[in-house]
């Protein structure tokens, strides 16, 4: 390993200013080929895709939707002080309201496919101002975004995050309702982060963003992809689809270069295919061999209750120890993934041994959030099948008693996967505890009903290995939560799975507030054990 380094990180921004700034309707039509309708002309200072979010002097841009198309709000959104419309032919057609009002009105044949190059033109090209660091990937995402901006924070640098979680400009925190937002959102935190100071922006890619071009105006410095497994297959098409949306973050339009952990045949087949210059991660850790043409190797030194050391070496020789505060190899392969793209941005080893000699603490809210000790209760955010696998599997040689499992399956999407998760449950711990998650609009106790049938189905071949599992089917979640916390011994360790930082459970159209980590805490103060 290098030697640490006292010296101050010297970044050399990669961001260079290319991309015009335009703020007049005329000079938008002009530079993003739309129709001008109307003769009169407004200045533009900020866009807004919903007319309950619009602000004076917004552009109004009004899109097809699912359920309406925008341009049926576009008089709503010039009363809340829009001073334009941008809209396609379909939602021309439909601007009747805005008759008589001299409003500039501009069209494009697809809103979606101009509006994140409208929006950072807008703000004044924002990303261009800062080091910009995507992360995508069926998980890790939220988990690698924090660790790597614990990486820069540590390195002195100011630092904003947009994820699933939270959106952070520099000290201020606002939750968020997407894990990325709409490109108007994005493009005005991005301006607001310039102006506050921000150097690093680290933020989440969804596969739906990459998809609805909601990253379009931002070129990323660096990118990285975790894995990927099913998911979001209905509004992909399946897996191919979901790879290319994925995989569409690997070129020249979207960013300069890229790591990508190559554990999975998707991360070997993005690096062969990925049209940015990239380096890849392996691990080699049984029973994972990485390709021998992998540039960073994973090496798990040592897995404790409440961390991981691992390594990361080059093929070159470099090489860099630390620790990851999270329990769980996949947590190791997401700092490793954090590690790298620093590096691989121009950190040297030197200053990161320094920035990192006390680990990566992650502090990542519902991301194996360790609530409580005795008995170890763990909140986690693992909602699908492979990630709830993980999550057990990781926790599985840190528990001196039991294992035990709180989980539901969310109403409304994916059923395939509740049974699934019900067999996986069962395979890896030794109370499962059925409960509800998000429901939605369907029937909570259907939902529970599908989850136990693949538990109940995995009962005899958990029995063949000799192995006792209890399945209890409790209902509302808090009740479950509630009765597993306290049923479980000092040295059993609970996992709370599939909600993690979430505090609203959405039941029949309601909101109800209910944070696992509360209903574990009021558990163990609840006594009576
Ligand atoms: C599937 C999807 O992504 N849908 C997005 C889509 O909604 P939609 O097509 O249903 O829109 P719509 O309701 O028909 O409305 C059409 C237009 O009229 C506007 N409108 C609508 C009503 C009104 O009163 N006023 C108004 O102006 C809407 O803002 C919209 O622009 O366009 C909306 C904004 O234009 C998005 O907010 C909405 O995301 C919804 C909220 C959503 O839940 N998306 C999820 C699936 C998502 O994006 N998730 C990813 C991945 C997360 C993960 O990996 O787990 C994410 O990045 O969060
Ligand atoms: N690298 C990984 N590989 C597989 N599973 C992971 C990985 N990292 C985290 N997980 C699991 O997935 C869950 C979600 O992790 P995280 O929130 O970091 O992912 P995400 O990509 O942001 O997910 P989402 O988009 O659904 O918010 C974790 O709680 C953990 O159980």
């Amino acid at each position: 390993m290098s030697e640490p380094s006292q010296r101050a990180v010297d970044f050399v921004p990669m961001n260079a200013p290319d991309a015009p700034v335009a703020r007049t309707t005329a000079e938008l039509a002009d530079l993003f080929e739309l129709q001008a309708h109307g003769s009169a002309t407004a200045t533009v200072t900020g866009v807004s895709l919903d007319n309950r979010d619009v602000r004076p002097g917004d552009l109004f841009a009004a899109l097809p939707g699912a359920h309406t198309h925008g341009a049926v709000h576009a008089s709503a959104a010039v009363d809340a002080g829009a001073v334009a419309v941008l809209t396609d032919e379909d939602g021309l057609r439909r601007l009747a309201d805005l008759a008589g009002r001299d409003v500039p009105v501009l069209v494009a044949p697809d809103v979606r496919g101009v509006l994140g190059g409208i929006s950072a033109a807008v703000q004044g090209q924002p990303a261009q101002r800062l080091r910009t660091f995507g992360i995508t990937g069926t998980n890790g995402k939220t988990t690698t975004t924090y660790l790597l901006e614990q990486v820069l924070s540590h390195l002195g640098r100011t630092t904003g995050l947009i994820g699933t979680v939270e959106l952070k400009v520099a000290e201020e925190h606002t939750p968020a309702r997407l894990t990325t937002p709409e490109s108007p959102q994005i493009q005005a935190l991005l301006a607001r982060m310039v102006g506050a100071g921000v150097q690093d922006l680290v933020m989440e890619v969804s596969s739906h963003a990459l998809a609805l071009h909601r990253v379009d105006g931002i070129v990323y410095d660096m990118v990285a992809f975790t894995h990927l497994t099913p998911d979001h297959l209905d509004f992909h098409g399946g897996m191919e689809g979901y790879y290319r949306a994925k995989a569409s973050l690997f070129t020249a339009a979207r960013a300069r270069r890229g790591v990508i952990l190559a554990d999975d045949e998707w991360g070997r087949r993005l690096a062969a295919e990925a049209e940015i210059p990239v380096v890849t991660i392996g691990s080699q850790t049984p029973p994972t061999q990485p390709d021998p043409d992998t540039d960073w190797l994973l090496t798990i030194i040592a897995s404790r209750p409440d961390h991981t050391t691992f390594t990361v070496t080059h093929r070159d020789g470099r090489s860099l120890s630390t620790e990851v505060w999270m329990p769980g190899r996949f947590n190791a392969a997401n700092a490793a993934v954090a590690v790298v793209m620093a590096i691989e941005s121009g950190i040297s080893i030197g200053d990161l041994h320094h920035a990192l000699a006390h680990g990566l603490r992650g502090n990542v809210p519902g991301r194996m959030e360790r609530v409580a000790d005795h008995p170890r209760c763990i909140v986690d955010f693992a909602h699908n099948t492979e990630a709830l696998d993980l999550a057990l599997k990781a926790l599985r040689p840190t528990t001196k008693g039991r294992l035990f499992v709180v989980f539901g399956a969310t109403g409304e999407r994916d059923t395939a996967k509740r049974a699934l998760m019900g067999e996986v449950a069962v395979a890896r711990a030794d109370v499962v505890v059925v409960t509800d998650d998000d429901p939605h609009d369907e029937d909570p106790a259907q939902i529970r009903t599908a989850v136990m049938v693949g538990a109940l189905r995995a009962v005899p071949a958990a029995q063949r290995a000799g192995r006792t599992v209890d399945v209890f089917e409790v209902a509302p979640r808090a009740t479950a939560i509630r009765r597993a916390v306290q049923f479980a011994g000092p040295s059993d360790t609970v996992l709370v799975a599939g909600r993690g930082h979430e505090t609203i459970q959405e039941i029949a159209g309601v909101e109800h507030h209910l944070d696992d980590r509360d209903e574990v805490r009021a558990a163990l103060d609840g006594g009576a054990r």
